[in-house]
């Protein structure tokens, strides 16, 4: 298939970029200024361009604190420009999936959330990302909503390589205990996403293989849960880490935008309507380590 990919320089748009062609689809990764998703214009462009059979938006505003003061731009890229692409893969008749987050909803649940369970972002990030869900589902009946989580991989920037430098840099790092979720990592993503991309090109609207999926890794942790495994593989590979990571509640970590305290994905629709099982995140930790630390 000819599949356009929207984002270039982003984590997962790297990883997606990597592996579809493995499948033998002819990939096509745009991002700015080609591909503005603020910019109205180049979007119908480029989609016409390329002619995809199907799209993939790996790309959007995702800077959480400063989204705050940039309310604009942020919906700007997250719902406007997201809708208009939906739009034009409605147009050509071809299958979109678009990528969301847990910042949708507010953390108040006390359990894994579930697809269909009310939203309340918590921040302008979160919000403009609902948004661009709504617009996305109106604009486009074969569209899909891939709702992921704290993601991390070996291209971009995100957590894991934030802890690795601060952790080679200092003796204490301070993080916190009473968010929970999981991580998933960017090549996860990517192959539940090349696993599905088949059948949604052959599935009409209507088809249960459309519509909002949560996709996130297992088991269930916290921000500190993550960084202590990240640094006990890391110094089994002979990483410098810190001496000691603390456990850290969320007001001693003051930011501009309030994150869910719950941001646990409940994965089992992916799993029934798509055959795609959650990956074990601490094997994808393991594996994204081996390219991350040889490199140095
Ligand atoms: N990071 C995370 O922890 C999570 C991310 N998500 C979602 O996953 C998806 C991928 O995120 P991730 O790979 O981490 O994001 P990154 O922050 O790594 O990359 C964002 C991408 O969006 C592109 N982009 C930003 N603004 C525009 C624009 N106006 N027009 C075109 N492209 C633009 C960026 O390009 P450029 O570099 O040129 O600006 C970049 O390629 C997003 O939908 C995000 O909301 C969901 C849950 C967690
Ligand atoms: C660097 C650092 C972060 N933290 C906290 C802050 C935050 O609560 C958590 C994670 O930090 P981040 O800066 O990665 O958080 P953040 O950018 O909010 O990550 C989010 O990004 C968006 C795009 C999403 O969609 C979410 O799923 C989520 O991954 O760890 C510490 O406690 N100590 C530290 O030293
Ligand atoms: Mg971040």
């Amino acid at each position: 298939m000819r599949i356009l990919i929207v984002g270039r320089s982003g984590q997962l748009a790297q990883e997606l970029a990597a592996r579809l062609p493995r499948d033998g689809h002819q990939v096509t990764a745009l991002g700015q200024p080609e591909l503005d998703l603020a910019r109205p214009e180049t979007i119908a462009r480029a989609v016409e361009q390329v002619a995809p059979e199907a799209i993939v938006n790996a790309a959007a505003y995702t800077a959480v604190d400063r989204a705050e003061d940039e309310r604009d731009a942020a919906f700007a890229v997250n719902e406007t420009g997201s809708g208009l692409l939906a739009q034009e893969a409605a147009g050509r008749g071809v299958p979109l999936v678009h990528v969301s987050t847990d910042y949708v909803f507010d953390g108040t649940k006390d359990g894994p959330y579930a697809e269909d369970d009310v939203t309340g972002p918590q921040g302008v990030y979160g919000a403009s990302k609902l948004a661009g869900e709504q617009a996305v589902l109106a604009a486009h009946p074969r569209s899909v909503v891939l709702r992921t989580a704290w993601v991390c991989g070996a291209h971009g920037n995100n957590f894991l390589k934030t802890m690795l430098r601060l952790g080679a840099e200092r003796e204490k790092l301070s993080v916190v205990a009473d968010q929970h979720g999981a991580p998933t990592f960017t090549a996860d993503i990517a192959e539940a996403i090349a696993r599905m991309l088949p059948g949604l090109a052959a599935a009409p609207a209507g088809d249960a293989r459309f519509g909002v999926f949560h996709y996130s890794g297992l088991p269930f942790t916290t921000w500190h849960g993550f960084a202590t495994e990240i640094f006990r593989q890391a110094a089994g590979r002979g990483a410098k880490v810190p001496g000691e990571v603390a456990a850290i509640t969320t007001d001693q970590y003051p930011t501009k935008a309030k994150r869910p305290a719950n941001s646990r994905l409940d994965c089992t629709r992916i799993t029934a309507v798509h055959g795609i099982d959650p990956a074990d995140w601490r094997v994808s930790l393991s594996t994204a380590l081996d390219g991350l630390l040889s490199r140095g």
